[in-house]
């Protein structure tokens, strides 16, 4: 019997290939690749005119891509946009619906027009929480509670991937908080998977299993927000008299250090090799000017990504 040999490929929820939208001489996505895998957050991060916006509105076929493909459940959308979208729920930009009703009727005419059943109102208003003024006219609601409005309807068809565009984007901190509870419920709860885009990292980083980060058009990391996280690792930063003569002392005695400019830097390492490195440096007739720790916030990572993109 001969091996047999299976690759057994990624399923993704959702993966474009090289997607790209032109607006005249504006490329607003720039051969875009993205993964998402099945039950993730995925947190589209990106400054203000990246392309988040753009490349939301593709997925949901409401703008004609210039070139590359979207794949969502393994389909290609633009065979099946019906049948895939269907099952995708979405809240771009401000949601619609009418003032002067309550929030149960609005979720009612869109109940009809998807033809779910009934009971499916009473359960989208108590997973947004929405139950107790569900029956007050909506143009009283906080800008909170018409986004969870917003997302109510986006639950009702029971939607297997839920693409949200800067869900709390003017939201005031308690409804951030609510909002950012919400849309973490949604995977454990219901199987669900999520896109939510901002422009605020700390935003993402609280909520976001996966990151995409895009600037320019162009998608300039993407993985577990874990590998980024990893990078704001804190760091050694160790001033002498004579960098270069001690960095050379130190590889002899097998510390593994970066030499850079006037000092040595040291990535990740235990208090007690650092305490060693010193000591070594002070018994070879090294002066120790300084011992920084130096921590890089996600935050500084991210200008850093976004600017080299910037300037390139
Ligand atoms: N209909 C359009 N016609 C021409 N250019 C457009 C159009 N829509 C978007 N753009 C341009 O494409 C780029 C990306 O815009 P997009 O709205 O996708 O960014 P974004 O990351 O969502 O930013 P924001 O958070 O500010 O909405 C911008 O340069 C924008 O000016």
């Amino acid at each position: 019997m001969g091996l047999e040999v299976i690759r057994v490929e990624k399923q993704y929820i959702v993966k474009t290939t090289n997607l790209t939208k032109q607006f005249k001489s504006t490329t607003a996505v720039d051969k875009v690749n993205i993964q998402i895998p099945k039950g993730a957050i995925y947190g589209f991060l990106g400054p203000n005119g990246a392309g988040k916006t753009t490349v939301i509105k593709l997925l949901l076929g409401l703008i004609k891509k210039s070139a590359g493909s979207v794949s969502i459940f393994g389909k290609e959308l633009k065979k099946d946009k019906i049948s895939i979208l269907r099952q995708v729920g979405s809240l771009v930009e401000s949601p619609s619906y009418y003032g002067h009703l309550s929030a149960r009727r609005n979720l009612e005419i869109m109940r009809a027009i998807l033809q779910v059943p009934k009971s499916r109102i009473q359960e989208v208003l108590e997973i947004v929480k929405l139950e107790e003024n569900a029956d007050r006219p909506v143009k009283g609601y906080s800008l909170g509670m018409k986004q969870r409005l917003g997302i109510a309807q986006a639950l009702l068809g029971q939607p297997e991937l839920l693409i949200l565009d800067e869900p709390t984007n003017g939201l005031d901190p308690s409804g951030i908080i609510e909002m950012r509870e919400l849309i973490k419920s949604l995977p454990g709860q219901f199987g669900m998977t999520v896109l939510v885009s901002s422009h605020l990292l700390s935003e993402i980083d609280q909520i976001a299993t996966e990151v995409g980060i895009i600037s320019k058009g162009k998608l300039i990391f993407q993985d577990n927000i874990e590998v980024l996280r990893k990078q704001s690792l804190n760091k050694i930063r160790i001033e002498t008299n004579d960098c270069k003569a001690a960095w050379n002392y130190l590889i002899t005695k097998g510390y593994k250090g970066e030499f850079e400019e006037n000092h040595l830097i040291f990535p990740e390492v235990d208090k007690t090799i650092v305490a060693a490195i010193v000591r070594t440096l002070v018994e070879s007739q090294f002066d120790v000017y300084r011992v920084e720790e130096e921590k890089r916030s996600l935050e500084s990572i991210f200008l850093e990504m976004t600017e080299e993109v910037q300037t390139s």
